[in-house]
């Protein structure tokens, strides 16, 4: 490993904004193509400092690590380096961790490298639920943390990913189906290996599960980055188009409803919703505290508030959520646009759930 004083760096220290350090979460099932983006990554050559962290388990091992690897540039400027580091995590397993131990450990790692990178992509292994670990990341302002959660990125095996989908007795579906509902951005990758027929088939079957996430065919995770990294997925305060413009009312019907399968909906609706009404729905909804079978994962929407004139912004992950502020107005174009993510959900129900809300 280098002495931190002899890793020369590219960008110009005071060009670097000392304001908080980006991470995008990296998932997708075994075998879809997340080790190759990784090594696309780090011996691409974009103006970027990005630290990777690996978060594999060798089975058997007592100790489990968090491995980074990072790049920096050569003496020349040309070439790329790499140094390596390794983070222990104490409490093993970062999916089933307490909240605080990766988050801190990789602050730590921070302060020891704050020079030597701008950007974190965290790896997580192919049989992770990425719930969990987006929460982690999802930190309240108020914990001054240096890191932001910028999105999920879940690759997928266009090849394998209907093959595993398909086979109702696996645990991978409902595994490959929550790596499809978290994501922000998709990478359908090994396009080289399907035909046009199975490629459509893999678009609906992604757009059913997850209606809002962006998605980019690839072949050996080959990926223009600028479009899978600083996607601002949870900390914009611009209404996403998607929201705006792009979603008519949408109920899935490709998926077979059942246990463990997820789907998006939207819901539309005119009006301005009553702020304590609202609240409380959605605590009841995340919470489920109407005793259905639904789960909600994933929630996002564009609102109009009783006495505001500019849009609100919802987002949800899990049973966390907040409304974020934007400068946006309105101008008394009062529709409102939800978008949910999750299992069993009915939307006549919801859509109705949500029309009370509304003044
Ligand atoms: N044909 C083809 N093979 C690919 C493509 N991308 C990756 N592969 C191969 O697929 C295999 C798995 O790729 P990895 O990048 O190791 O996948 P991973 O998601 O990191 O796998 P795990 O760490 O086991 O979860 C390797 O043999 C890759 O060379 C692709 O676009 N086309
Ligand atoms: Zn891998």
């Amino acid at each position: 490993m280098e002495n931190d004083d002899d890793i020369p760096t590219l960008v110009d220290e005071t060009a670097i904004s000392p304001s908080k350090v980006p991470v995008s979460i990296l998932t997708g099932y075994l075998g879809a193509g997340k080790t190759t983006l990784l090594n696309y990554i780090l011996t691409a050559n974009h103006q970027r400092r990005i630290a990777v962290i690996l978060n594999e388990f060798a089975s058997g091992s007592a100790m489990e690590h968090l491995q980074l690897t990072s790049t920096t540039d050569d003496n020349n400027g040309n070439g790329r380096q790499r140094y390596e580091d390794w983070l222990e995590l104490r409490n093993g397993c970062l999916c089933c961790s307490v909240k605080d131990v990766g988050v801190q450990a990789i602050e730590q790692l921070l302060e020891k490298r704050r020079n030597h990178f701008d950007y974190i992509l965290l790896e997580t292994t192919g049989v992770a639920d990425p719930l969990p670990i987006v929460k982690m990341f999802w930190l309240d302002d108020e914990l001054h943390s240096d890191l932001i959660l910028d999105g999920l990125i879940t690759v997928i095996d266009a090849y394998h990913g209907l093959k595993n989908y398909a086979d109702d007795r696996h645990q991978e579906k409902a595994l490959w189906s929550r790596q499809v509902a978290m994501a922000d951005v998709i990478l359908v990758n090994k396009i080289d290996l399907v035909s046009e027929e199975e490629k459509a088939k893999i678009h609906s079957l992604i757009k059913s599960i997850n209606i809002t996430a962006q998605i980019y065919e690839t072949t050996r995770s080959c990926i223009d980055l600028s479009l899978i990294l600083d996607r601002h997925a949870y900390n914009t305060d611009t209404p996403p188009d998607y929201l705006l413009k792009n979603i008519h009312e949408h109920t899935s019907t490709l998926i077979p409803h059942g246990h463990q399968t997820l789907n998006s909906i939207t819901i539309e609706l005119n009006g301005k919703f009553d702020f304590n009404k609202l609240d409380q729905l959605i605590i009841q909804l995340l919470w489920n505290e109407q005793n259905t079978t639904q789960e909600i994962v994933r929630m996002k929407g564009v609102l109009c508030l009783h006495n505001e004139s500019t849009y609100k912004l919802l987002q949800a992950v899990g049973q966390m959520y907040e409304f974020i502020a934007t400068k946006e107005n309105h101008n008394d174009n009062l529709r409102n646009c939800l978008v949910l993510i999750g299992s069993n959900l009915n939307q006549e129900y919801l859509r109705e759930q949500f029309q009370q809300c509304i003044t």
